[in-house]
């Protein structure tokens, strides 16, 4: 949160960088990597599928290359008009990088969401990389598994890699292979740089995994984070925010039984938002109704969500 000036490093002769699109349908673990590999928690990882909504640039500097990771969200068939928003976003990823990383849930075969992905990539020329994540997990036949994967992208030239985003197995070769596929170029950020994504933003995001970590099901995919108001002061960092849902029932829900939920979220949040900032925080949330805001476009650009042109 400092207005200090920064100043980008000239890269040396041979300094790889570029973007890198990090692609999947839900839930295959593309967050909890782009976490792994920025070393930061920058992006909201949970057991719910769909948890990211907005692209979200996680950027990791070594001394020979400066990677910046487009996370976008799972691709999956659309129902609403939230969800069509998302995979235009996911679309529009794929045409603004450098390189490829379609990561899979390797604990399981192949399906049709990753189907989808292949059809969707197959006219790009850009370099693929095949990222068979969750290699920790026990599997009844990894024969079949190895198979479905090898028959889902026979036609393509595309290098496979396997690793484990929470265990970090196979991670530095996965990173080296990363550079080794990226164009030379400059430094595109400073170094110490991890994300480009205003506090505000990871504050609302940090808010929502609690929600989606602390309640039932039904609740989560119908809410929306507005920090309305920030105070700093040099003690303190007071934190005001509204959890948008759709119905009263959710609100219910949200609030708990004399607030016991609402009060726990708090808390939660509270301790990682204190580690975002690395200071005090002080944070108040309050409960909003705001009828069908998924349908609606207004209040989709409101909450932040926009389809890039
Ligand atoms: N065992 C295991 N679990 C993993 C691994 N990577 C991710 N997970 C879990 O898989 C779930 C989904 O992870 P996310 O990172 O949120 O997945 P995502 O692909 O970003 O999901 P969407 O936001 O829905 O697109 C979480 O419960 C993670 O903890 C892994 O390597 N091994």
């Amino acid at each position: 949160m400092s207005n200090e000036l920064v100043t980008i490093p000239i890269a040396p002769e041979g300094f790889k960088s570029g973007f890198i699109g990090i692609i999947g349908r839900p839930n295959v673990g593309k967050s909890t990597l782009m976490n792994k590999l920025v070393g930061q928690k920058i992006a909201i990882t949970s057991p719910v599928a769909q948890t990211t909504r907005n692209r979200l640039r996680g950027i990791l500097t070594t001394s020979e290359a400066q990677i910046i990771f487009v996370d976008t969200p799972g691709i999956h068939k659309p129902h609403h008009e939230l969800g069509k928003i998302l995979v235009q976003n996911a679309q529009a990823a794929i045409n603004t990088v450098d390189l490829i990383l379609f990561v899979v849930d390797s604990s399981m075969p192949a399906g049709g969401g990753d189907k989808f992905i292949v059809q969707l990539l197959q006219n790009t020329s850009l370099p693929v990389i095949v990222g068979l994540n969750k290699i920790d997990l026990p599997t009844d036949d990894s024969q079949l598994i190895d198979d479905s994967y090898a028959k889902l992208i026979e036609a393509t030239n595309w290098q496979t890699i396997k690793f484990s985003a929470t265990t970090s197995q196979g991670i530095e070769q996965l990173q080296q292979l990363l550079i080794e596929n990226l164009p030379t170029g400059p430094y595109y950020y400073p170094p110490d740089l991890v994300t480009d994504q205003p506090e505000r933003f990871i504050m609302a995001e940090l808010i929502r995994e609690q929600i989606l970590l602390l309640t039932r099901q039904e609740v989560p995919h119908s809410v929306a984070i507005t920090i309305e108001r920030m105070e700093e002061t040099p003690k303190i960092t007071k934190v005001y925010a509204a959890i948008n849902v759709e119905r009263d029932s959710q609100k219910g829900i949200i609030i708990g039984k004399k607030g016991s939920m609402l009060k726990e979220i708090g808390i939660q949040a509270r301790r990682q938002i204190q580690k975002l900032i690395a200071g005090d925080v002080y944070l108040e949330l309050f409960v909003k109704v705001e009828p069908k805001w998924r349908q609606s476009r207004f209040h989709l650009a409101e909450f932040g969500y926009r389809v890039e042109e």
